[in-house]
């Protein structure tokens, strides 16, 4: 099964991405598989041999958010250097969201800009994070701050990796999943509601699906200029939530899935979202065992972080709103007591 990310610029060539047991894959080039500890001990070995090169290197960088950050995007550069790796050379991302945009945001300036492969290995990067070239890495500020816009050359989902993934981490990569559901397709929103993730045939087609939507997305707009806002539904609360919490208590999922609530309870204020639409998406994510409340500290502080969002432009904050459900709305209007009372509405 292929899906196919259409590009229309000069920078960025089109790519597929390839929904299939991973085939042995030669280059003529040098190539770096960068990964962390934990993927490395469940599937190198498995990946080494699929992989021919004119020489195989492996970085095995360690595991978490927190360590989204220079230090180990200086790591892999350094790896690079050592290598020896040419504008020619290849990297190979091995593992989650994190490690997928940290090795891009490294192959977009390692000798300004070395092609990269993403091979996802949690279901999250498989349907969101490993399609689409957004890279980085966080900082004190917040998240994603730092990065570009950096397209793969091809991205392998191989379903196969995902049997190893932890039931929260699965859970994490519904979130999207349901996010992509919620903001364009309400039919596949019904058919999530009746059909369990945890069967191998429904989650196969739920990344197909989430893939389509994304990759389509995408296509119309690489760089964010419009539409591709929307796949941010939930996470202008999401990112505050992560960065008070120092990547610490919620995985990038978890956090969506709280943001999808905040968001629905700005748009239900709104008069976008009705309180049976809002019910029925808490259901879904509760479904799940995601989290779906956090105890906000201050409303202030928590209102002025989202102007770090890189939706916030001239002091105003472009919220992205489920419109029902299957729908969406960009919103740069709201006054800021109608957010702090949609936040208080949700705690009581
Ligand atoms: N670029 C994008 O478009 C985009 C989209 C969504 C999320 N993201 C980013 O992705 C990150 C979240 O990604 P994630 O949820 O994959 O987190 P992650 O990369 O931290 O991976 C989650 C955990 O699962 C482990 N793991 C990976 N594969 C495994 C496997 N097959 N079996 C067992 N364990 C495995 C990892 O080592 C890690 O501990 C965040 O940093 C987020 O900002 C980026
Ligand atoms: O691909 C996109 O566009 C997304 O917004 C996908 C999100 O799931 C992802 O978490 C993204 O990194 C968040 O956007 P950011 O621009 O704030 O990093
Ligand atoms: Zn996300």
């Amino acid at each position: 099964m292929h899906v196919n990310v259409v590009l229309n610029k000069t920078t960025s060539k089109d790519y597929s991405v390839i929904i299939d047991p991973l085939e042995k894959r030669v280059f003529d080039t040098k190539v770096m598989i960068v990964t962390n500890t934990t993927v490395a001990a469940l599937h190198l070995s498995s990946l080494q041999t699929r992989i021919e090169a004119k020489e195989l290197h492996t970085l095995i960088l360690p595991d978490g958010e927190m360590y989204k950050n220079f230090e180990s995007l200086n790591l892999i550069l350094n790896a690079c250097f050592e290598h020896r790796l040419d504008r020619k050379s290849i990297l190979i991302a091995f593992g989650g969201g994190v490690i997928g945009d940290m090795t891009g945001f490294a192959a977009s300036i390692y000798q300004r800009g070395i092609d990269f492969i993403q091979i996802p290995t949690t279901l999250l990067a498989q349907v969101d994070a490993s399609v689409g070239g957004k890279t980085g890495i966080n900082n004190d500020y917040g998240k994603n701050l730092i990065g570009s816009f950096w397209q793969p050359r091809a991205v392998y989902c191989d379903s196969a990796f995902l049997k190893t993934l932890p039931k929260r981490e699965f859970a994490a990569g519904v979130a999207e999943i349901i996010k992509m559901a919620v903001t364009f397709d309400k039919a596949f929103f019904e058919w999530l509601e009746s059909h369990d993730l945890f069967d191998e045939d429904n989650l196969k087609m739920a990344i197909h699906k989430s893939i389509s939507i994304k990759a389509d997305v995408v296509s119309q707009d690489e760089t964010e200029q419009g539409i591709r806002a929307v796949l941010n539904y939930g996470h202008t609360f999401a990112h505050v939530i992560e960065n008070q919490t120092h990547y610490t208590t919620y995985l990038h999922g978890e956090a969506v899935a709280i943001g999808i609530m905040m968001a629905n309870a700005l748009a239900q204020k709104l008069g976008l979202l009705s309180h049976e639409e809002m019910l029925r998406i808490q259901a879904l994510l509760e479904h799940y065992a995601l989290p779906t409340h956090y105890n906000i500290d201050d409303l202030e502080t928590f209102y002025d972080a989202f102007f770090l969002d890189k939706k916030s432009a001239n002091d105003t904050i472009t919220f992205i709103l489920a419109k029902g459900i299957g729908g969406h709305v960009m919103r740069n209007n709201i006054p800021k007591e109608t957010v702090l009372e949609a936040l208080k509405d949700l705690h009581a």
